[in-house]
């Protein structure tokens, strides 16, 4: 798509905190706020129906769902359109910036090491292990000047700002460029593309082949990625016919990491009365891109060994209109930004053979997607 000068003057029109969701070249944004779900339970399947059923046609319910099983979801029941939000991009200001990772970098490997001495132990064969940074800005971040820039460099194909409480003015605001689609649904065809198995890339091209190379080949990272391929096949087939899976991972690179890529398609048998892209993500999410395997024992050794951290991330954020379509991304390359404060987030699979070095390195590298737009270098 070319970018015309009224295109230029939309990205400018772009508000302070938008309330957006962008999936192709456009950005679908939001004009108006109707009304703001919330739930303590986002995996609440009436909580999903009642919202669905709730909206008119042109009319979205947007917004996201926490990690956890048993936490909040919110959603935004929006009118809004499609817009080519893609202009040049302002240098960021000059900022100071206090930055704390939390946990270090030497207490992430050793939460690496707990979670290989579990799986040694037979407790769990897979678990995704976060970290975060933590940022303080003079003068505050502007998110409209991120999501511009999240807009234009598309380090995501999943662009995201989404207010996390019913107040748009104030207030966290959840935004990223997630690389993975957790479920899209459009009519009777769903779509899921899951990751895991990563790399960080690197400046030389080379060198960053040759990464490449070595990921697609790496049994750690394709038995990762089976592990989460496996799991989302599983639970398509109680809903839909024709799962069909890849034979073998793709590459798929962002700015900063490549990962192991499978585009999984399916078919609602009842497209009708079958479930909505929202109640999908419900069933789907969370997957071992973001969990583990067995489940129930890697949210155990997320909530022993992590704590307390995620929230909204790690969890899915999207649309979802009166038909049932609509787009979930994983909420991952995401930041919460308050004020002046701004948390990042990033997290990696943990498997037999993972080393906690590399781990650290990886996290390192997501965490660079936010840290890039936001001005940090
Ligand atoms: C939890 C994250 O990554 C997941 C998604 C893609 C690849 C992953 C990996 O290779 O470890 C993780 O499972 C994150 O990027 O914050």
């Amino acid at each position: 798509m070319s970018v015309t000068a009224a295109d230029l003057s939309s990205s400018m029109a772009l508000p302070a905190r938008p309330l957006l969701f962008a999936s192709g070249e456009d950005a679908y944004i939001a004009d108006r706020v109707l009304h703001t779900w919330t739930t303590p339970d986002g995996a609440d399947p009436d909580w999903a129906d009642g919202v669905v059923a709730a909206l008119e046609p042109g009319e979205r319910a947007l917004g996201a769902l926490s990690f956890a099983a048993g936490a909040p979801g919110i959603l935004h029941h929006v009118v809004g359109s499609e817009r080519p939000l893609r202009g040049p991009v302002a240098k960021p200001r000059e900022r100071t910036y206090d930055v704390r990772e939390f946990p270090t970098a030497e207490a992430y490997a050793d939460m690496v090491r707990a979670v290989l001495d579990k799986i040694a132990a037979g407790v769990v064969r897979k678990v995704v292990l976060g970290r975060c940074l933590d940022v303080t800005s003079d003068p505050p971040l502007e998110p409209a000047e991120i999501i511009d820039r999240l807009l234009v460099t598309r380090p995501g194909r999943y662009v995201f700002s989404v207010p996390l409480t019913e107040s748009l003015s104030e207030g966290p605001l959840l935004v990223g460029a997630s690389p993975e689609l957790l479920v899209s649904r459009s009519g009777d065809r769903i779509a899921c593309t899951p990751l895991a198995g990563s790399v960080p890339r690197s400046p030389d091209p080379e060198e960053d082949a040759r990464r490449a190379a070595a990921l697609r080949a790496s049994d750690k990272d394709l038995a990762e990625h089976a592990f989460v391929v496996d799991a989302i096949v599983h639970a398509l087939k109680e809903v839909c016919v024709d799962v069909e899976p890849p034979t073998g991972p793709t590459l798929l690179a962002t700015d900063t990491v490549w990962h192991l890529a499978s585009p999984i398609s399916a078919r609602l048998e009842e497209p009708a009365t079958g479930p909505s892209a929202l109640r999908l993500a419900q069933m789907l999410h969370p997957t071992p891109a973001v969990g583990g395997v067995p489940a129930a024992a890697a949210a155990e050794a997320i909530a022993d060994i992590e704590g307390d951290l995620r929230d909204y991330f790690a969890g899915c954020v999207g649309w979802v209109d009166g038909s049932g379509d609509g787009v979930f991304a994983i909420t991952i390359r995401a930041a919460v930004i308050d004020g002046a404060r701004m948390r990042l987030f990033a997290g990696a699979g943990i498997v037999a053979g993972s080393d906690p070095d590399s781990e650290v390195r990886e996290t390192g590298a997501k965490l660079q997607t936010m840290t890039r737009v936001a001005g940090l270098g």
